[in-house]
Order: C-alpha cells, then sequence, then structure tokens
C-alpha cells in the first residue's frame, strides 16, 4: 500500500474502508491481491473486514440506526465504511480485540478529510457499540434486505428464506470441475480435503491457498465453477460430435464444460476485456472454441446449431453467498428490466436452434421473472419449441435442484449430494427441444 502509517494495522483497516466505500457506492467488490498487500496475513485481514462488513451489512445497518441518533451524517467521507468495519469486528470478528477495533476505526476516520470532524460521534457511537456487544439482537431475515427476504418468502416459503440467508454467515466453499478421465491427486502433493459432489464436481473442504497455487493448476486439468453453475451443460448430453453455441460465455465454465464434453464449441460474448479472460482460460485447459466478439441479440451471420446454451445477464441474486453485496445493490424494479433483455435474447438464441436441437436457458438468478416466467412466456410464443423435462438421474440421482415442473431451480440451501455442507450458488435452468 502507498503512504505506511506507523500505527499497526492502520494501513489494513483504511484500505478495507476504502475498499467498502467503493462497494458503498454500487461497485462489485474486487478482493485485495499480491499488489495491494504483499504480506499474506495482511491481505487475509484485509479481505476478511470487508466480506464481514458486506456479510453482515443487514444486521450492521441496524446497529448503526440504533446508535447513530441523527442517522448517518452526509458527505463524511469514510466515516460509514471505517465505522461499519469498526462494528464488524466489535461484534463479528472478537479475536481481533475490542479496543483496537475501536481505536482503528476512530484513527481512520481522523485521518481522513471529510470524516474527521466526526471522529467524537464515531468514538461515542463504537463504545456504545461495545458496552452492548452481547445484547444485540442480531435476526437472521436482518441478513437481506427486507424487501427480497418477503420476495424469498413469498417464492419459496419462510424456511427457505431463512437457511437462504444463514448462509451468508459463513464464507462461501470452493467448488473444482476436473476434465473428463482427470481423477484428482490427494496425498502429499495433492489437494486436500476434496469432497465428491456430482461426477467431474469437487468442493475443497478449506480455501487457504490462493487458486493458482493449488494442484494442478497449470498443467489446466481442473476450473472453479461452482456446483449449480456446472448444471446447465450437463443436461445437453452427448455432444461428441455436436455444433454448439455458447451465448454469454464468459469466464468460460460452461464453455470449457461444453468443450470437455466433445462439442464443436462457438462461444459469443460481448465484452472484449471479459472475451480475453476466455480465450486466457480455455487456453489453460487446452480446450479449442471458436470465440465471437459479439451481442447474442445479433446473430444474423451464423448457423443453426445443435445446441444452444444461453446463460443470460441477470441479476445475480443467486450468487450472494459469494456476492453478498448483490443483495443491497437490487432494486426490485430491476427485474422486469433485465427481464426484457434476457426475452430478446431467448428469441435471438431460438432462431438458431437446429430442428430437433435443444435450446438451454439458465441464470444465476432466484428471481421468478429471470426464470419460470421467462420460459412460460417463450413457450407460449414459440409453438415450434417445447419443454424437454429434466430427469434426476441426469445429475446422477441428485433430485434436489429439480422442481415438479422440469425446470432445474437449484436454491442456495438445497441439500447436496454426499452430505457436503456450503450451499451453492441459485441458479435456473430450462432446456426447450426444437420440435418444428
Ligand atoms: C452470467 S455471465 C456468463 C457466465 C458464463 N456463461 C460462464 O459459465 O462462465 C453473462 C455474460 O454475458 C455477457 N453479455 C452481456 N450481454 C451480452 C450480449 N448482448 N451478448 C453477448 N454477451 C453478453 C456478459 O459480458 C457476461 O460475460
Amino acid at each position: 500500500m502507498s503512504a505506511k502509517s506507523n500505527t499497526a494495522g492502520l494501513d489494513v483497516r483504511r484500505a478495507a474502508a476504502q475498499r467498502l466505500q467503493l462497494v458503498l457506492t454500487g461497485a462489485p467488490f474486487i478482493p485485495f491481491g499480491a499488489d495491494d498487500f504483499e504480506d499474506g496475513r495482511e491481505r487475509a485481514l484485509a479481505n476478511r473486514l470487508v466480506t464481514t462488513a458486506l456479510r453482515r451489512h443487514g444486521q450492521i445497518n441496524q446497529v448503526l440506526v440504533s446508535v447513530l441518533d441523527k442517522g448517518m451524517p452526509k458527505r463524511a467521507g469514510l466515516f460509514e465504511p471505517a465505522m461499519r468495519i469498526g462494528i464488524a469486528q466489535l461484534l463479528f470478528m472478537p479475536e481481533q480485540g475490542a479496543h483496537a477495533a475501536l481505536h482503528l476505526a476512530v484513527e481512520t476516520i481522523k485521518r481522513d478529510r471529510r470524516a474527521s470532524r466526526f471522529a467524537k460521534l464515531a468514538n461515542a457511537a463504537l463504545r456504545s457499540v461495545q458496552r452492548q456487544a452481547d445484547d444485540w439482537p442480531l435476526r437472521v431475515q436482518d441478513l437481506v434486505p427486507e424487501w427480497m427476504f418477503k420476495r424469498w418468502t413469498k417464492q419459496y416459503g419462510e424456511t427457505q428464506a431463512h437457511k437462504m440467508a444463514e448462509l451468508l454467515l459463513a464464507q462461501p466453499p470452493l467448488d473444482l470441475v476436473f476434465k473428463s478421465g482427470v481423477e484428482p491427486q490427494t496425498g502429499a502433493n495433492g489437494f486436500d480435503g476434496l469432497a465428491a459432489l456430482l461426477p467431474q464436481s469437487f468442493r475443497l473442504a478449506t480455501r487457504d491457498a490462493s487458486v493458482a497455487d493449488l494442484p494442478d493448476y497449470a498443467d489446466g486439468q481442473w476450473w472453479v465453477q461452482d456446483l449449480s453453475s456446472t448444471l446447465p451443460a450437463r443436461l445437453a448430453g452427448s455432444l461428441v460430435g455436436k455444433k454448439v453455441l455458447d451465448l454469454c460465455a464468459a469466464p468460460g465454465g460452461k464453455t470449457a464444460q461444453l468443450c470437455d464434453m466433445g462439442g464443436l464449441v462457438t462461444a459469443v460474448e460481448i465484452e472484449p476485456d471479459r472475451l480475453s479472460r476466455l480465450k486466457e482460460n480455455l487456453e489453460r485447459l487446452n480446450f479449442h472454441a471458436e470465440m465471437l466478439e459479439a451481442d447474442a441479440t445479433q446473430l444474423d451471420g451464423l448457423d443453426e446449431f445443435d445446441v444452444v446454451m444461453l446463460d443470460a445477464p441477470c441479476s445475480a441474486t443467486g450468487t450472494f453467498r459469494r456476492h453478498p453485496e448483490v443483495l443491497w445493490h437490487r432494486k426490485e424494479s430491476d427485474f422486469a428490466h433485465r427481464a426484457a433483455l434476457q426475452s430478446e435474447m431467448l428469441g435471438s438464441a431460438a432462431k438458431k436452434v437446429a430442428k430437433g436441437g435443444q435450446l438451454i436457458y439458465c441464470t444465476c438468478s432466484l428471481e421468478p421473472e429471470e426464470g419460470e416466467n421467462q420460459i412460460e412466456q417463450f413457450l407460449k410464443q414459440h409453438s415450434e419449441f417445447a419443454l424437454a423435462p429434466i430427469k434426476s438421474d441426469e445429475l446422477a440421482g441428485w433430485a434436489g435442484p429439480i422442481d415438479l415442473n422440469g425446470y432445474v431451480r437449484a436454491l442456495p440451501c438445497v441439500e447436496l449430494p454426499n452430505g457436503c455442507t456450503g450451499g451453492t450458488d441459485g441458479f435456473f435452468a430450462a432446456r426447450l427441444q426444437r420440435v418444428a
């Protein structure tokens, strides 16, 4: 970090407050890397401070309301993020020590030009939090915005809504997909604590090492992909020798699966930077696909395909375990807007499916507007397509994420194969067949 301060731990708190500030203004959280902190322990602490503040964002809101009588001061620079980091430590990271948490939060505020005039207020408010540290009524439903918790309850029932919110309390595990025919190495130089989820999908018990330091990374034997995100490609069946169109492809988890399954893949992505990442990822894995920088709503020049996969851009509310900020960045009115684009993309994708071929539509969203409603509307307008319901034997007998209509509706709290814990991303997928 630039301009090191001489107070132990202050640089880490200031950097964490600055990063959290960006997230509070609408940016996604980008974890600190080696460029930010050379020291691995400092880096890990800075990331933990921000992620704890984000996971507990809703509960911290309640605490802030209670200790700031006049509300959050306006135009106060790092005041709000430093307070959030301070409260996160006082209530949820007690091992950091209450005195240090309080002192470093107030110091961060004192050293920020806009925030400094509120240092006394911060001190008094944080002391109040500390005094009542064991008495805050921390409710699980407060982890999620009220409107969203109501939505989850309406859609999936209160028990499921609670279970989903609870997943915010822990760091999500890391899932890996191994190339077909590759057995993960365990033992001295291999993986430690790898649990089997579904064929080729495994869950790492701990994620202390960075991804690139895990065994066989450079050899391209596996890639990172959350379990539920692997489900859509599994629905395509055998792809050997088949032409596959992968729309909205970067960073390429599904592209990798489709290549691994033997498909002749054309991958389409609109964002040049993301397309470059897709290329790098496939190169590391030694997979080959034709890659096009193009808009999935403008596919006129392309032929028809046996399988078209549309992993449409969406609200990503299903990824809240890994990206808690999505819960706070979304508004209920966002869903209709995104649904209109998804519907346009579905129409465009449908034109590229050969007769008898499959269209697989998926989103990492928990919202019916981006899932079930989308498919119902599509089928009303496209009599040349029929729903091809998904069966549990296609997912190695795992029935948990399949609903009564034959859609994949994976809830983050779904019971996982082999008793694994840690949840999964929320995902929706439907398989449609072109029948005329
Ligand atoms: C949900 S992500 C896809 C994840 C990817 N399929 C995977 O498995 O790794 C959605 C992607 O769609 C891309 N995208 C958004 N609008 C697009 C469009 N009109 N045409 C093509 N790609 C688009 C985004 O840049 C983003 O990379």
